[in-house]
């Protein structure tokens, strides 16, 4: 059977005819006859047209109810439309929308396109009514009020795959295209913020504009592919773990020094999986109750992240009695480095009235409690500068699926950032540079800061002068400090030998140790 669209020109005259007949008829009796009358004629004459009229229509209205939410189903339908009738329909329209990221396109008032599902064909329209302003009762002007709704078309031998498999397809495929078209944001709960009632969200956001993505990001190529890897499959595994029965998430943790690349890494993943990232500062939630109530208002396709989780939270019951033990351990960790003493953190002050009441099992349940699998397709990121700090339960397989170390610049990750910043992919200065590397400890922050140009006529060439003084000054001063540790021991030993020596007797490992400073010495004073 012909679509409405479609039927020759001999039938729509007929029809027309008939259906002017009709409404004349119609509108007639619409005056003149009793409110019961008009009542039941009415119900009756759609069941009479449904006799020679084999189409079945469905309406979805933009606003439904009291007009204050976009109706979910609306917006869906209009995405899918915009990406699947754009080809068939003649006139578009194009606006940006909000929470879009670019202009988005969709069918225009009265524009006809058509749709194939399954080889079924239906056909949908943009239809637009107004209804007149007008005074109210009070004198107060209201405008005319625009209604648009799409209508849907189809034969009505198809009614159940339409109504139920291509609607559900129509929605889901839409609503997929608007969370790939959407605006990311960037979260967080505001430390002592006092949120007023009629604020409906715990969480304040900004737009996410991070540039970070893994091919930036100066790490070893395996182990770039191996994460690129696990997060794709994440990401696309929603049958799998529902087969297996577990909620839709993955924990990450990572760890390493200052300045290796851990918030750099959190941002590439959510540019990678287009998701949105919720930065939870844990020292700003009241209590477990408020953090299950933030969790549930964490939308899907996002990432939670909790920084430096070690200063968050109690999770010793040492928190207060660290501090210069722990920055010592640091320093040790990062002695390589050049910029790392200004990075170094201490635990931080709870904000929460001075009082956050969050433990360790409230953590816990966030991660893997009964309403962690709410929403589903979760990312949940902690990172640390102090991993053994952290207590097992906290971190282990299961909880926090994958841990990834960070650590300072390989020369595979210094030839990313050359060719970021420098755009140079091979230089005669390489095999130097190489070498250097493998004696010295540098974060990749430090690399990027020394292969920054100092001056508006730094050109390439300089800039990596620049970084190798920087490497070398690095050698000199780890030379230099191992010396000092070396005297250090070999001062308390040189009083033990007077003492043997004294008593007749020499030491070997003594003297092998003097060999040893005196080399370095030599090495220190060669790089200065
Ligand atoms: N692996 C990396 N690749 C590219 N750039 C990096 C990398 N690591 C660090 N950087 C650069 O150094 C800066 C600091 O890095 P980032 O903030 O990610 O370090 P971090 O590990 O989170 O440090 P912290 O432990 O202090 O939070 C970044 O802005 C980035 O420019
Ligand atoms: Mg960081």
């Amino acid at each position: 059977m012909l679509p409405p669209t479609m039927m020759s020109q001999q039938m729509w005259a007929t029809m027309g005819s008939t259906l002017a007949s009709f409404m004349f008829i119609w509108a007639i009796i619409r005056q003149y006859c009793p409110y019961e009358l008009r009542h039941f004629l009415e119900r009756y004459s759609h069941r009479v047209t449904g006799y020679f009229y084999p189409y079945i229509e469905i309406s979805i209205h933009e606003f439904t109810g009291d007009r204050l939410k976009r109706s979910e189903a609306y917006s869906s339908v209009e995405a899918y439309l915009s990406s699947n009738t754009s080809k068939s329909a003649k006139r578009l329209k194009a606006e940006m929308v909000k929470d879009s990221s670019n202009l988005v396109l969709s069918m225009d008032e009265y524009e006809r396109a058509t749709d194939d599902f399954r080889g079924t064909k239906v056909w949908w329209v943009l239809f637009k009514s107004v209804s007149p302003g007008g005074r109210s009762m009070s004198m107060a002007y209201y405008p005319d009020q625009e209604k648009r709704f799409y209508k849907l078309t189809f034969h009505k031998k198809y009614r159940d795959i339409i109504t139920v498999d291509y609607l559900n397809h129509v929605v889901n495929e839409g609503k997929e295209i608007r969370v790939r078209n959407r605006q990311r944001k960037l979260y967080t709960n505001s430390p002592g913020y006092k949120w007023p009632s009629y604020k409906q969200t715990m969480w304040s956001h900004i737009v996410f504009e991070h540039p970070a993505t893994f091919e930036t990001m100066a790490l070893d190529p395996e182990k770039k592919k191996e994460i690129i890897e696990d997060l794709v499959t994440f990401s696309k595994s929603k049958d799998f773990y529902a087969r297996i029965g577990k909620a839709w998430k993955r924990g990450y943790l990572l760890y390493g020094p200052p300045g290796t690349g851990k918030s750099t890494m959190i941002a590439a993943m959510a540019n990678l999986l287009a998701y949105d990232i919720y930065d939870l500062e844990l020292t700003a939630v009241k209590d477990n109750t408020e953090l299950r109530k933030l969790l549930i208002e964490t939308t899907s396709k996002s990432i939670i992240v909790i920084e430096d989780i070690d200063c968050s939270l109690d999770l010793t019951g040492q928190m207060k009695k660290r501090g210069a033990a722990e920055k010592g351990f640091l320093e040790e960790e990062v002695k390589g480095g050049g910029a790392w003493k200004e990075r170094i953190k201490e635990p931080k002050e709870e904000v929460y009235g001075g009082s956050s009441k969050v433990t360790l099992s409230g953590l816990l349940n966030f991660i893997d409690g009964l309403w962690s699998a709410c929403g589903g397709e979760r990312l949940v990121v902690f990172t640390t500068n102090y991993v053994e700090k952290l207590d097992p339960a906290l971190i282990r397989r299961g909880r926090m699926d994958k841990h990834i170390a960070l650590s300072y610049c390989t020369f595979d990750g210094f030839r990313v950032l050359a060719k970021n910043y420098l755009r140079i992919e091979r230089h005669e200065t390489f095999d130097e540079i190489e070498k250097l590397m493998g004696v010295t400890k540098m974060t990749p922050a430090d690399v990027a800061e020394n292969l920054m140009p100092k001056s508006p006529n730094d050109d390439p060439e300089k800039c990596l002068s620049n970084f190798i003084q920087a490497l070398e000054e690095v050698k000199g001063e780890a030379a230099k400090k191992k010396y000092e540790e070396i005297k250090e021991i070999d001062t308390s030993k040189e009083e033990e030998v007077a003492v043997e020596e004294e008593e007749g007797g020499g030491n070997k490992e003594v003297e092998g140790k003097r060999d040893l400073v005196a080399n370095i010495i030599r090495a220190a004073r060669a790089s200065e």
